[in-house]
């Protein structure tokens, strides 16, 4: 690809995050990212998947069917004035806590909270079950593919523990309604961060869309980031 083009061409992310929006600002200059939104992918699978592999096979594959989404959409509109296309997909991963007999820990995945039901019921139980005094991770997978069709992709883990039980501020934290849209139901850069005692690993892969990653593959595909100006 040549410089100018390279200079002029998009970056499509395909995303309704308004967090990954504002992330992705931080590396590539906002007149330059254009913003398609994918056709909601079915997040199902993670019921029977319990190993690292398989959660991280399947997050990786969302990501790649939110990708495939809005590059069909760039082709039905005769689009090639992009440079790359830029998909996300973040779940929580936790232990389930140990039955008496259980051998090996098993892990869960855990995404949106189910907004048409009774999600404040669900958001406290895993409070309950899963972070309070323990820890839990944070999985995000990116997917880019260039316009040649050539794929980056990557996963990224970051741990996160949180404090001890405080029942009252989460009956408060459930009245705010910041869990909807979040993956496990908080969000770690507002209100959420209040329960958290530390993490480990990158804070923007919690948030939606792990930087450092994120620089790396943006690099492989040539293209230019604040951080390769400066
Ligand atoms: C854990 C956590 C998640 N989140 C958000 C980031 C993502 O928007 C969302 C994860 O859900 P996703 O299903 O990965 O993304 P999305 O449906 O919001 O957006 P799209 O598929 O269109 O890209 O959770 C936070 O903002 N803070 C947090 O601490």
């Amino acid at each position: 690809m040549d410089t100018m083009a390279a200079q002029l061409g998009k970056i499509i992310l395909g995303s309704r995050s308004p967090r990954r929006a504002e992330l992705l600002q931080l590396l590539i200059p906002a007149e330059q990212i254009e913003i398609l939104t994918p056709a909601n992918s079915v997040e199902s699978g993670f019921q029977d998947a319990h190993t690292w592999r398989e959660i991280e096979r399947l997050v990786s594959e969302i990501a790649r069917t939110k990708n495939d989404d809005v590059i069909q959409q760039l082709e039905d509109a005769g689009r090639t004035d992009y440079q790359a296309v830029l998909t996300a997909d973040t779940v929580i991963v936790c232990l389930e806590p140990r039955q008496v007999d259980d051998k090996v820990a098993t892990l869960h995945v855990l995404g949106q909270p189910h907004e048409e039901g009774d999600w404040q019921s669900e958001v406290r139980r895993w409070f309950k079950q899963y972070y309070f005094g323990r820890d839990h991770w944070a999985v995000t997978a990116l997917c880019l593919i260039d316009s040649t069709g050539w794929l980056h992709e990557s996963v990224v883990r970051t741990t996160v523990t949180f404090r001890r039980a405080d029942l009252k501020l989460l009956d408060w934290y459930l009245s705010t309604k910041e869990p909807l849209g979040k993956a496990g139901g908080y969000a770690i850069q507002e209100a959420g961060s209040m329960f958290v005692e530390s993490i480990e690993g990158s804070l923007t892969n919690v948030v939606g869309l792990p930087l450092e990653s994120l620089n790396k593959l943006l690099k492989d595909c040539e293209i230019d980031t604040a951080m390769s100006k400066s």
